[in-house]
């Protein structure tokens, strides 16, 4: 077996997916560290119709009670998702040797490999991405040289389409904290023209004994909010603590046909002072093949995000000091999960 285990490229050959037995690299200890649940009762993820006439109060509850919620009628022709998941097939059925030669770099978080919150885990995960930032042309070209327009128109007719539905919704979770129509367009994250959005192409293979892996690790976000696609395969699991009915538990997130799932990450956690509640997450596996596009919507590069000062104002002070996006990326990257503690108002963490 020939595992790639540069700082970028936590990944091993894709063919070799087909093990006889689980190699231990790729065994979990703690993959039933909690019980898997069911998406009912008390613990049905909230389903949101965007055209519900109670958008902004439904939306703001499920930020604050849940950190992810699955959106109906958005409007994405289910057209433009099965082509979206045929370029994902296409991409991820490539030869191994086809698919290294776009491999992530030192430094540039373009391109295929594993995810970034790999390399805090012992262990490898059940799966290969491939990241995408701005146009994925150059890639295409290494990946099909005499068929790469395909890709990339769908690619690019996706990304416009999420783009503004990512928008849509960032402005319906800044109404529902109580950010006027007007004052909208004066915060960053209200002016769609200074979010920026990355998009993460996953594909979680099947696997005949798949008890003890996992596709992605306990991670949260460290965006404003992902929007993801998933091809019809649940395996997205989300962590609820204990409660007066049941103890922690792994909630796993339904596939429901021509819907999306949006979820909040550190970024929107910190900008709400702790409201929005940025959702721990992890992949689990199953017998058929899995995919999803994660399409991750946060601020330009110099642009620092803080509490709102309408919500960090007389009545709470505010949580956490103002940080970038690239500058939290590389905080997580040194303390992981232990990133936002850092960046409290009340923390000595001083960045290096
Ligand atoms: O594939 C999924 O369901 C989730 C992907 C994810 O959490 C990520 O890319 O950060
Ligand atoms: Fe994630």
């Amino acid at each position: 077996m020939s595992l790639h285990t540069t700082r970028n490229l936590k990944i091993h050959q894709p063919e070799n997916f087909e093990f006889d037995s689980i190699p231990d690299s790729h065994s979990w200890d703690d993959v039933h560290d909690h019980p898997s649940v069911e998406p009912i009762g008390p613990d049905a993820i909230p389903v949101i119709d965007l055209n519900d006439p109670k958008l902004i109060a439904k939306i703001g509850k499920a930020c604050e009670e849940w950190g992810i919620f699955i959106i109906s009628n958005h409007g994405i022709e289910s057209e433009l998702l099965n082509q979206l998941c045929s370029q994902m097939h296409r991409l991820f059925a490539l030869p191994a040797e086809v698919k290294l030669k776009v491999a992530k770099t030192e430094g540039n978080d373009a391109g295929y490999g594993g995810a970034p919150v790999s390399h805090f885990f012992p262990k490898f995960s059940w799966s290969e991405g491939f990241a995408i930032v701005g146009s994925p042309v150059d890639h295409a070209k290494k990946l099909w040289p005499d068929d790469y327009s395909s890709f990339c128109e769908i690619i690019e007719e996706y990304n416009k389409a999420i783009n503004s539905l990512g928008c849509r919704l960032i402005h319906a979770m800044l109404l529902s904290l109580g950010v006027s129509e007007e004052e909208l367009c004066q915060t960053p994250i209200g002016d769609s023209s200074k979010v920026k959005t990355a998009m993460h192409l996953n594909s979680y293979p099947a696997c005949t004994n798949p008890d003890w892996v996992l596709g992605l690790p306990p991670h949260t976000d460290s965006a404003y909010v992902a929007i993801l696609y998933q091809n019809g395969v649940p395996g997205l699991q989300v962590l609820r603590c204990k409660d007066d009915i049941s103890p922690t538990r792994w909630v796993t997130v339904p596939a429901v046909p021509n819907t999306f799932v949006v979820n909040i990450g550190d970024l929107l956690h910190v900008l709400s002072n702790g409201r929005f509640h940025n959702v721990l997450h992890r992949v689990t596996i199953s017998k058929i093949n899995r995919l999803s596009c994660a399409c991750f919507f946060g601020p330009q590069a110099d642009v620092k995000v803080g509490p709102l000062s309408k919500l960090a104002g007389l009545e709470q002070s505010p949580l956490y000091r103002p940080v970038t996006w690239p500058g939290l990326k590389k905080i997580r990257s040194v303390l992981h999960d232990k990133a936002l503690q850092a960046i409290k108002i009340d923390s000595n963490y001083i960045e290096g």
